[in-house]
């Protein structure tokens, strides 16, 4: 059986009396895309929160690589190689390409304020920027401008700053919103090809996509996970039918 790289037991969070998340267990072993599916207000953003650090659980653990994560800050999960990308655009629209992948490498090193080296000549920002970009297909965009891209290549470069950060598992919170049936097929395609890099745990509406992409999906319903399995076993899963596709 493949490596657990993160693994989340027993979560629970409340928010007053609404449990958001209840008795929550899962993991992402290496060389899988995990998605996490559910209809709307069935707690994954509220998942998402906990296990990149913004959201304290109430009760329950979350482990990467065997480390214990749930005290953990942001950026010191982030350190550990917890990557995130994020639904809302967080790119700087008039800097380069590459520039925004090397900010964000450099905001993980720690070394925001190393005014005494330019930061295009740093090679330990160029080189790890660099080869997420490989990894993306976006090398040939790496000194255009954000502002220029279309939507469906900010996302690209939306991972590759996850990517530069060498993660060890990635979230990816709704890579697909937005993107057209092109974009979305190109970026299913380079997540096809990430996973063997990088396990992803995947939140994501468009059930194409998750059906395409997913080796195995969990399904959230009202905070608690009312299924698990490959695509198959979801599609046909009553339980699924009767609360998530409605059919
Ligand atoms: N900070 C909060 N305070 C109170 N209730 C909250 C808070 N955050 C989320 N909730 C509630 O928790 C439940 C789960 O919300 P969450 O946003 O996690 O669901 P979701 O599956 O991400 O939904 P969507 O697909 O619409 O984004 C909802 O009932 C929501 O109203």
């Amino acid at each position: 059986m493949s490596e657990i790289l993160l693994s989340l037991d027993n979560l629970n969070k409340s928010f007053g009396a609404l449990r958001a998340t209840q008795d929550v267990s899962l993991d992402l072993r290496a060389g899988e895309i995990h998605a996490l599916i559910g209809p709307n207000g069935a707690g994954k953003s509220t998942l998402i929160g906990q296990i990149a650090g913004n959201l304290r659980p109430d009760t329950g653990s979350i482990q990467l690589v065997g480390q214990e994560l749930t005290s953990m800050s942001v950026a010191q999960r982030a350190r550990l190689g917890l990557g995130r990308s994020f639904q809302v655009s967080s790119l700087a629209e008039p800097l380069s390409v590459m520039r925004n992948v090397m900010v964000a490498v450099q905001a993980l090193q720690g070394h925001s304020f190393r005014f005494w080296k330019p930061v295009n000549h740093d090679r330990s920002l160029l080189e790890p920027a660099y080869e997420a970009l490989e990894r993306m297909q976006l090398t040939h965009r790496a000194w255009t401008p954000v502002s220029e891209l279309s939507h469906g290549e900010r996302r690209q470069v939306e991972v590759a700053c996850a990517l530069a950060l060498k993660p060890r598992a990635l979230l990816l919170d709704e890579p697909m919103a937005g993107l057209g049936p092109e974009g979305s097929a190109h970026l299913t395609e380079l997540l096809e090809t990430l996973k063997l890099e990088v396990p992803i745990l995947l939140i994501e509406h468009d059930m194409e996509a998750v059906f395409r992409l997913a080796d195995r999906i969990s399904v959230l319903v009202a905070g608690a996970v009312i299924a698990h399995g490959d695509s198959a076993t979801i599609r046909q899963d009553p339980r699924v039918r009767e609360a998530y596709l409605g059919d």
